[in-house]
């Protein structure tokens, strides 16, 4: 299935695999680097440097062996039905009518709208091809690799993340097409209706937003959900979605049972008439593979037809004229390197994310002036970019329970599982979240109670991820991928030998905590500094308490006491240690500061409102737009990515009315 060649330099003998299109590169050590070629002809230029399980090595393998022992969907999967545009060489000076900048979330919308709206567009993206384990909804955690995933730095805030690496938060990304929609783990909530509705900028209500999401929605399982979920659903869009496989794996059920019996509501749809409730998550998954937006958009026949793709071409800038008036960008391009600019006769369009768009915008004189002025960066506009980044912190709570050991053959005969492994064994994230107002929860009498309107606002969202007993070197990957310190990763790994493990993660929803994304030098190839900051504001912790407590209540159900479940309680540097004093908010407090981990859902950081006006332009800068997480002026409740897609559709709507003439 792969084949294998070695290059040598004077430094480092190098390992070239090539796996079906794709090229992976591990140096001497085993380590897999970064590979930016798609053709071993075009040579395996390795850049070295990522850790062990974080360069997502060891479970690629994993998966790429699957596909060689010939599990049929796994090798299906590798095999897509489908094929990505092909990457087109740029020359010096080339111009557009619209040039858009990453192909994400929006980035692969905007550009396809104005494509099929007949416009000549340019489509500029870092990356190349999504990894072939990319389409594989299970292979998540083995998308972990630098060449599809950039791996960001943070810098620690000293109250947050304190069992992570460094004590800093992780901050991942997708680099290819379809950005992070090629690597995250697909769920599919539009949020609260709510959300737009207090925004209160003129033309966001949700009534004016529900078309967008409608639009590109897809969904293949309506005959699934209740006759008054259909007013709420579209079944004909481009992003084919629906419910994952069943996994078969019993604690899907039970975990649904334990919050019944706390008198939450079986919502059958977090995306219909309520969102409060526990529920089987609708996917971006069609046919048990990913559906990214990289096969949504840029994956169809006429948009292929259209639309030009630059691939492994990273924008360095904006070209901006003395009249404030952008012109078009600078790009490093393609194997050479090439230093280009290229033009737009009509807009430019940044999508590069809530990470990268303010790097760029401030490179190119947008940006808080005191900041422009430290990095001697002249100043063309004096606005809040970079300002307010909120992103979803969270915290997990480890659950033991009884499970007979799982044969490792399990994982073969697990053909059958989309999202999630097989029946009884290894990692399963598990479909089932549930969404809360704890504020309307009764911790005495253990019940969710409230009816009134605040309690149809989801303050917490929680997650479950299985990993079952005796897999425990998986396991061990799996906790390293989760970016926590050797101390933890011993603990989890030593009881998970003898236990399954039942990952419940509390997400608070609207986070007051925020950070900021700075320049570190005006060297556009070098990561901004980004500060998530998370839990700096006292009132995130005080909810992620509630929602550990509600945890507790969870597992003392009769579904989770039958399967003698109990919670993990990890000894923590500084934090109270041993019997009654684990029990105490003092160690849930401790707790909840090391094991804080971010859902990867930053956003704000160039906003409607505050850096954008309500047809999405940059302000004090004519001809330059931003449409991804960075404009989304607040989290909305629950998983971002279906608003960004709705933000692209509806830039690409601003885009063709204002440009008519
Ligand atoms: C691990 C993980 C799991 C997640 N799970 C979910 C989930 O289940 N559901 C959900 O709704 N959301 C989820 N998210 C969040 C969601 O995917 C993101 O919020 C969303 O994709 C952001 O979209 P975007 O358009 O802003 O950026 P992206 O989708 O990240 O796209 C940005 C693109 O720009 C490219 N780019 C960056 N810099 C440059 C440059 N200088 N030049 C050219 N191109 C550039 C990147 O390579 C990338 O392709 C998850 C995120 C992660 C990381």
């Amino acid at each position: 299935m792969f084949f294998s060649r070695n290059l040598s330099d004077s430094r480092i003998k190098r390992e070239c695999r090539l796996s079906l299109s794709t090229v992976t590169c591990y140096s001497g050590q085993g380590k897999q680097c970064e590979y930016p070629s798609t053709h071993v002809a075009v040579g395996c230029r390795c850049r070295c440097g990522c850790a062990g399980a974080e360069c997502g090595g060891a479970l690629r393998l994993v998966f790429l062996l699957l596909s060689v022992l010939g599990t049929t969907q796994f090798a299906g999967a590798l095999l897509p039905s489908f094929s990505m545009p092909v990457g087109v060489t740029l020359t010096d000076g080339e111009e557009f009518e619209y040039i858009v900048v990453g192909a994400g979330a929006a980035g692969a919308p905007v550009a396809a709208r104005l494509a099929l709206a007949g416009a000549s567009v340019l489509l500029v993206e870092a990356g190349g091809d999504p990894d072939p384990t990319s389409w594989v909804p299970a292979a998540f955690v083995a998308l972990a690799n630098p060449a599809m995933n950039y791996q960001y730095k943070t810098i620690s805030n000293n109250v947050s993340c304190l069992s992570s690496w460094n004590r800093a938060c992780q901050a991942r990304r997708g680099k290819g097409l379809g950005g992070t929609t090629s690597i995250n783990y697909m769920m599919y909530v539009r949020g609260n209706r709510h959300d737009f509705d207090e925004l209160n900028i003129t033309d966001w209500s949700w009534k004016q937003m529900e078309p967008y999401f409608l639009r590109y929605e897809g969904l293949q399982d309506l005959n699934l959900l209740p006759a008054s979920s259909i007013p709420y659903h579209n079944t004909t869009g481009t992003m084919k979605i629906g419910f994952f496989e069943d996994s078969k794996n019993p604690w899907h059920s039970k975990i649904i049972d334990g919050y019944e019996a706390l008198n939450f509501p079986h919502n059958p749809d977090v995306n219909g008439v309520s969102q409060i409730g526990v529920s089987r998550i609708i996917g971006y998954t069609y046919r048990n593979e990913r559906m990214s937006t990289a096969r949504g958009y840029l994956g169809r026949d006429d948009v292929k037809r259209k639309l030009k793709v630059a691939k492994y071409t990273r924008c360095t800038g904006v070209i901006i004229d003395d009249d404030n008036v952008a012109r078009g960008i600078t790009v490093v391009h393609g194997p050479s390197n090439a230093r280009l600019r290229l033009y737009a006769s009509r807009e430019v369009i940044l999508s590069a994310g809530a990470l990268v768009t303010p790097q760029l915008l401030m490179l190119s004189g947008i940006g808080p002036a005191d900041h422009l002025n430290e990095m001697g960066i002249p100043v063309r506009v004096d606005l809040p970019v970079g300002n307010n980044m909120t992103d979803h912190s969270m915290v997990s709570i480890y659950v033991k329970v009884e499970e007979p050991l799982n044969l490792p053959k399990e994982i073969l005969n697990s053909s059958e599982s989309g999202m999630l492994l097989p029946p009884s064994g290894s990692i399963s994230l598990t479909d089932v979240t549930t969404f809360v107002n704890t504020l309307c929860y009764d911790f005495v009498n253990r019940q969710l109670t409230g009816n009134s309107t605040e309690c149809e606002l989801p303050t917490t969202q929680f997650y479950h991820l299985y990993t079952g007993r005796g897999l425990p070197i998986v396991e061990g990957v799996i906790f390293r991928y989760l970016g926590l310190d050797e101390s933890v990763v011993n603990q989890l790994s030593e009881v998970s030998k003898n236990y399954a493990l039942i990952r419940m993660t509390s997400v608070p929803l609207q986070p007051k905590s925020s950070g900021t994304v700075r320049l570190a030098s005006v060297d556009p190839l070098q990561a901004p500094v980004i500060f998530p900051n998370y839990l700096s504001d006292d009132r995130d912790l005080e909810e992620m308490m509630r929602g550990i407590r509600i945890i507790e209540q969870l597992i003392e159900t009769t579904v989770f006491k039958a399967a003698g479940a109990s919670l993990v309680r990890l000894e923590l540097k500084d934090c109270p240690s041993g019997g009654q004093q684990q029990d105490s908010d003092e160690y849930w407090r401790c707790y909840a500061r090391h094991l804080t981990a971010t859902t990867f859902h930053s956003v704000g950081t160039s906003a409607l409102g505050r850096v954008l006006d309500a047809r999405l332009r940059v302000r004090g800068v004519a001809r330059l737009r931003v449409a991804d997480a960075s404009a989304l002026p607040r989290l909305p409740r629950g998983n971002p990515a279906a608003a960004v897609i709705a933000f692209g559709e509806r830039l690409a709507d601003f885009l063709l009315e204002d440009n008519i003439n």
